[in-house]
């Protein structure tokens, strides 16, 4: 790695509804004790390799802010400033939140379900009643800010990207380390852009829980991760 720009992207570590198969999108469930201990750990790998953050951002949901704090206080870190925005949310998964994978491909077929977790343009069906809820919650309402019905990853990169560009890459270029706290899909979503991951590719990307990715972002703001750990 030779880059100019540090970069940690982590994935939340696992949580209660990942341990239940259950898709979450934007519903703000805790991490499970296995998550925390994930979470822990990262901290411990950071201190190790002298990878230490000097500004945080994360998501509005906990399993990714809880994983930064945990992460950040194992690597003696915790006091960094921190800035926080819905445009690191997981994907907005519709109608699926709440409904177990397994069930959910039982009933709609493991393609269909595969296309829906892992593919570039194929959104989930909208939201159920049950979640519509959720625009009242507020972290969004105080904010004016309105949760989509459903997304897709072409639907969170056109979330992520601007985000990425007016807010984090001067934080980068100013030489600061930052670490992202975030979703398997919003980091997807980065991922693709950092690395040049094509439309074909994206679906076979996998993001492990709670495993920092480390970046030496060229002046381009383009670089291959490393997995710590
Ligand atoms: O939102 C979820 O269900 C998970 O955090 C990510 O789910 P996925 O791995 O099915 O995209």
């Amino acid at each position: 790695m030779g880059g100019k720009y540090k970069l940690i992207i982590l994935r939340h570590g696992r949580s209660e509804w990942n341990e239940k198969n259950l898709f979450t999108g934007w519903v703000d469930v805790p991490l499970n004790d296995e998550g925390r201990k994930e979470a822990v750990q990262a901290g411990k790998l950071l201190k190790q390799e002298g990878w230490l953050p000097d500004l945080l951002y994360t998501s509005l949901l906990r399993r990714a802010i809880v994983t930064a704090n945990l992460a950040l206080d194992e690597a003696d870190r915790l006091w960094i400033p921190v800035k926080r925005h819905w445009a690191l949310n997981e994907r907005h998964y519709g109608g699926l939140q709440g409904l177990n994978k397994a069930e959910a491909a039982e009933k709609n077929g493991e393609e269909q379900v595969h296309l829906w977790r892992r593919s570039y343009d194929v959104r989930p069906p909208p939201t159920s009643e049950d979640y519509r809820k959720l625009e009242d919650d507020g972290r969004y309402s105080s904010q004016g800010i309105s949760v989509p019905p459903t997304e897709c990853l072409k639907d969170v990169l056109e979330r992520v990207l601007p985000y990425w560009k007016s807010d984090i890459v001067s934080d980068l270029k100013s030489g600061k380390t930052v670490l992202i706290a975030a979703h398997g899909n919003s980091l997807r979503a980065l991922m693709k852009d950092l690395e040049g991951i094509s439309d074909k590719d994206i679906p076979g990307v996998e993001i492990p829980t709670g495993v920092p990715i480390l970046y030496e972002l060229d002046d381009d703001l383009k670089g291959k991760g490393r997995h710590l750990g």
